[in-house]
């Protein structure tokens, strides 16, 4: 999908929220344990209830590989489920990859061709050569870690290197990669004082921004600094939003949650 396509669903839904699909077998109702595919039929029910009110959805995939095949299975239902019926919805394999060169082209063959996600996320430890083999694909979003919502972000990515912080490095150097117009960056919600800096130096990028419900994060703090002229924004709420109730209605249960951030959206931009 391209960006423009992005905004265009973004300014006809009145959203910018991104659905986690974060499947813990612990953590969903109990009658879908005796399906065939629960993780599968858990996502069906919250995508179906949902996807009016969100323009993206990012299963991250320790959550499926901790299944084993069964789970890659799981996960490979869910793409295909909303490539499928909801063509139009933004997909991102939360996976955070990034290696060598050849290796790197693998990992975006398989989320970007046998998967067929919009986009995957990466580190950028390794730097340029381990990032720009996803860049290449026509039409594929790289999101790369830049500051993210973790408390652990303050070991490295705000220590500084010639006087600036290491993730100012990262936004200011993968400006200039091959193909940096296929690039987003994640910032974590709970770092919304972080966003008038981080907009001075990529101000039209977009951001995925995860930390909003169950790690704390404010929506309204985050849009303050964080809007751009294309709106430049995918906020992710996962637990917040599927995890809202255990009974037989839970997706109807998520989906109001997903409204209460929708509507928020919906008078922001
Ligand atoms: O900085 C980051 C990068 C990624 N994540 C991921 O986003 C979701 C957040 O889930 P919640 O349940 O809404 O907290 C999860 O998949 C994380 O691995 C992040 O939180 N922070």
């Amino acid at each position: 999908m391209t960006t423009q396509e992005l905004v265009a669903q973004i300014r006809k839904k009145k959203s910018f929220l991104c659905i986690g699909l974060d499947v813990d077998l612990n953590k969903i109702p109990e009658h879908l344990l005796k399906e065939e595919d629960p993780i599968f039929e858990f996502n069906k029910a919250i995508i179906d209830a949902t996807h009016h009110l969100c323009v993206a959805y990012k299963p991250n995939t320790a959550f499926y590989e901790a299944y084993g095949l069964k789970g890659w299975k799981s996960l490979e239902k869910t793409i295909s489920y909303l490539n499928k019926k909801y063509p139009e919805i933004y997909t991102i394999a939360d996976a955070k990859r990034g290696d060598i060169g050849n290796t790197s082209t693998m990992y975006a063959k398989a989320f970007f061709e046998d998967l067929a996600f919009d986009s995957v996320t990466v580190a950028p430890y390794m730097g340029k050569d381990s990032v720009e083999p996803f860049l290449a694909f026509e039409n594929k979003h790289t999101i790369m870690l830049a500051l993210t919502s973790n408390e652990g972000a303050f070991d490295f990515q705000t220590k500084k290197i010639d006087d600036l912080e290491v993730y100012k490095h990262v936004l200011e150097t993968s400006k200039n990669w091959q193909n940096s117009q296929n690039l987003m960056y994640v910032v974590g919600a709970t770092k919304a004082e972080y966003f008038k800096e981080i907009r001075k130096i990529v101000p039209n990028s977009f951001l995925l921004v995860p930390g909003v419900g169950a790690q704390g994060g404010n929506l309204e703090d985050v849009c303050k600094y964080g809007l751009s002229e294309n709106i430049g924004l995918l906020i992710n709420s996962s637990r917040g939003i599927i995890y809202a109730s255990k009974d037989v209605n839970f997706a109807n249960e998520a989906a109001k949650k997903a409204e209460e951030l929708q509507v928020k959206m919906a008078t922001l931009i």
